[in-house]
């Protein structure tokens, strides 16, 4: 039987020297800030049966876990640095720690991002990481820094990962291997952390979050917190390869309020249009104009003709 300590010590404590001046096993990590720059923290939990289904791979599981928190970093356009992760576990089980912390590893280690500490208790399966980045003071692209007159885009393609959902939840026939593509975009998020320093060195962008409840609802948040409004040019919206293989209805739910997408969007100058597409290009990562904001509140959808659009869609809320 694998003890707490074991565990930890077997699957997490690794020997090699990282930017921590102490990390795992004391009763805090300590990490010496960069002269000049500021952190960036943020937290995401995953809870068994509303995240992730009972028996889910525990490799995707670790990078899905990570890759939610990196995403968070990504769109405030920081550096990723390191993370804690705290982890409650049915049983002390090595088969499904063994590929939890590689498929974490993976990820962490394609972001220099280390695991300083956490915790570890017994309980319902239950994974939360907090993550640590820092950036140049004043770059950080923030919910309010929209401003009326801004386009608005959006990272790689939407709605494949709500897609994905739809078929285990028999809301749309699959066929097998589509099913298996769309899934691995729900499971197996690309955080889109280069994009995101791209974005932020100028600045290039005014305002950016990542799409996790849903672009309407999370664009919702970059038009309160910068009290302006949008047009938002929902036939415009990049959808996964699966999704943009299914009818136009489904197409327009599923982009514009999908769900654990992971893509970012933000708002940017139109005379920083040729800066976008060049940060997109140093990034490897596709962006796509979607909108605009505007000075009038509200969030007005339209078709690829100008025509409203009545689409009835909201965000994910956990309590909704
Ligand atoms: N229990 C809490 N205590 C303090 N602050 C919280 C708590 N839960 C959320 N927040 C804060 O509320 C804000 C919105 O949180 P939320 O988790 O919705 O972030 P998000 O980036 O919009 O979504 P996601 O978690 O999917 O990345 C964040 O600033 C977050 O730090
Ligand atoms: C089993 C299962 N059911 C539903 C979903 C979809 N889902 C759950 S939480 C969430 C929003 C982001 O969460 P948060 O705001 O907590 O970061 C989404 C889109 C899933 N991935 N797995
Ligand atoms: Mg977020």
């Amino acid at each position: 039987m694998l003890s707490e300590f074991d565990l930890i010590k077997q699957f997490f404590q690794r020997d090699r020297r990282g930017r921590a001046d102490l990390g795992i096993g004391d009763d805090c990590a300590l990490l010496t800030p960069a002269p000049g720059r500021q952190l960036a923290i943020s937290s995401d939990m995953l809870v068994e049966d509303r995240h992730f289904f009972a028996g889910a791979d525990p490799f995707m599981l670790g990078h899905k876990s990570l890759a939610v928190n990196l995403s968070d970093l990504a769109a405030m356009g920081a550096r990723p640095v390191g993370f804690t992760l705290a982890l409650a576990l049915p049983a002390a089980d090595p088969a499904w720690l063994e590929g939890f912390s590689r498929g974490l590893f993976a990820l962490a280690d394609a972001h220099g991002c280390e695991l300083v500490g956490g915790d570890t208790t017994k309980g319902p399966l239950n994974i939360c990481i907090t993550v640590f980045g820092e950036l140049t003071p004043g770059h950080a692209l923030r919910r309010d820094a929209a401003r009326a007159g801004d386009d608005i885009w959006i990272s790689g393609t939407l709605g494949d990962a709500r897609l994905a959902l739809a078929g285990y939840w028999k809301e749309v026939a699959l066929a097998a291997h589509e099913h298996t593509q769309a899934a691995q975009r729900m499971h197996m998020p690309t955080p889109r952390v280069a994009l995101g320093l791209a974005l932020a060195a100028q600045p290039v962008a005014h305002a950016a979050l990542d799409i996790s409840d849903g672009l309407v609802g999370d664009l919702g948040h970059i038009l309160a917190a910068s009290r302006v409004g949008a047009t938002l040019d929902v036939d415009a919206l990049p959808a996964g390869p699966v999704l943009a293989r299914q009818e136009l209805q489904l197409r327009r739910r599923f982009t514009a309020a999908g769900g654990d997408d992971y893509e970012l969007c933000f708002t940017a100058p139109v005379a920083n249009r040729e800066a976008v597409l060049e940060a997109g290009r140093i990034s490897g990562t596709a962006v796509t104009r979607v909108g605009r904001i505007e000075a009038e509140p509200g969030l007005r959808m339209v078709d690829a003709q100008g025509a409203p659009l009545d689409l009835k869609l909201s965000g994910w809320d956990h309590f909704g």
